[in-house]
């Protein structure tokens, strides 16, 4: 039997702005394939450190590896290339991973240019492909993304980030904006990119129904720490930790 690597290791990983604000002594794996949600409530330090693991911001202890390199001992271009090819963020606020004034078309193709295409053809129509893959209609490809409504610009930038095919993707609280009847088509399309194209993903979410939905693994913080992980089903049908129980039946009353 072969033994798959970890896409992501991640070693003692600390940033604290401030004494439980931001997070500390952060470990786990995380294998191609692989969902990894990270629960907690507000302030509890799941953005900073889905920053600190998708190349954005430097931790002040420990490491990340991905592929058997340390992330923040390459160099700062070679990050950059990094979120610009092999791995896709997708924010809470699209706006936030689109750019303004350029059209749809050219979000989605922007980044198969980064990654060395350069036929205008075959970049417009696996755009155009994409879009439609996203429930966005074709004859939108030339609009500007501030004239599509929240859904259709969350999707879009899901577009934009998956169209490389990366191996691993971030979001952060991707239906946060979201009304709920957007929230559950946008969760069914995730999850099936996620099946489809194997992808590793890390979302941060404090919506114990979307971790339910999309992840294998969990880890719930509470500032800053990680008080308990494992198994999704584990974790939410069997909570260990005072504070995961406190979250599970604040959901369920
Ligand atoms: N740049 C910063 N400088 C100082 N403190 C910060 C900074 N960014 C975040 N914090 C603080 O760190 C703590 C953790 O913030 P973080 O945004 O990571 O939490 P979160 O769990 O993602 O919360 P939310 O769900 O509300 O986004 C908070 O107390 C926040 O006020």
């Amino acid at each position: 039997m072969i033994m798959q690597q970890p896409l992501l290791t991640v070693n003692q990983l600390t940033h604290l702005y401030a004494p439980g604000k931001g997070f500390r002594d952060v470990s786990f794996a995380l294998y191609p394939g692989e969902v990894l949600g990270i629960v907690g409530e507000s302030g509890s330090g799941k953005t900073t450190l889905l920053k600190a693991l998708s190349a954005r911001l430097a931790p002040q202890q420990g490491e990340v590896i991905y592929r058997g390199q340390d992330l923040y001992g390459i160099s700062e271009s070679d990050r950059r290339r990094l979120l610009r090819t092999e791995w896709g963020v997708v924010h809470q606020y699209p706006m936030d991973g689109l750019r303004p004034q350029v059209s749809a078309g050219g979000n989605i193709g922007e980044r198969l240019m980064a990654i060395g295409e350069r036929h205008y053809g075959q970049i417009r129509s696996k755009a155009g492909r994409w879009l439609q893959d996203v429930e966005i209609p074709l004859s939108r490809l030339d609009d500007l993304p501030g004239t599509f409504s929240g859904g259709m610009q969350q999707r879009l930038q899901i577009a934009r980030n998956l169209v490389t095919h990366p191996q691993l993707v971030f979001m952060d609280e991707p239906t946060g904006g979201l009304d709920v009847s957007v929230q559950a088509r946008l969760l069914d399309l995730v999850r099936g990119l996620v099946r489809d194209l194997n992808l590793a993903l890390v979302i941060v979410t404090h919506d114990l129904g979307v971790a339910r939905l999309l992840a294998h693994r969990l880890l719930v913080m509470q500032q800053g720490e990680v008080v308990e992980s494992g198994l999704t089903d584990r974790v939410l049908d069997d909570p260990h930790h005072p504070y995961t129980q406190l979250l599970v039946s604040s959901v369920l009353s």
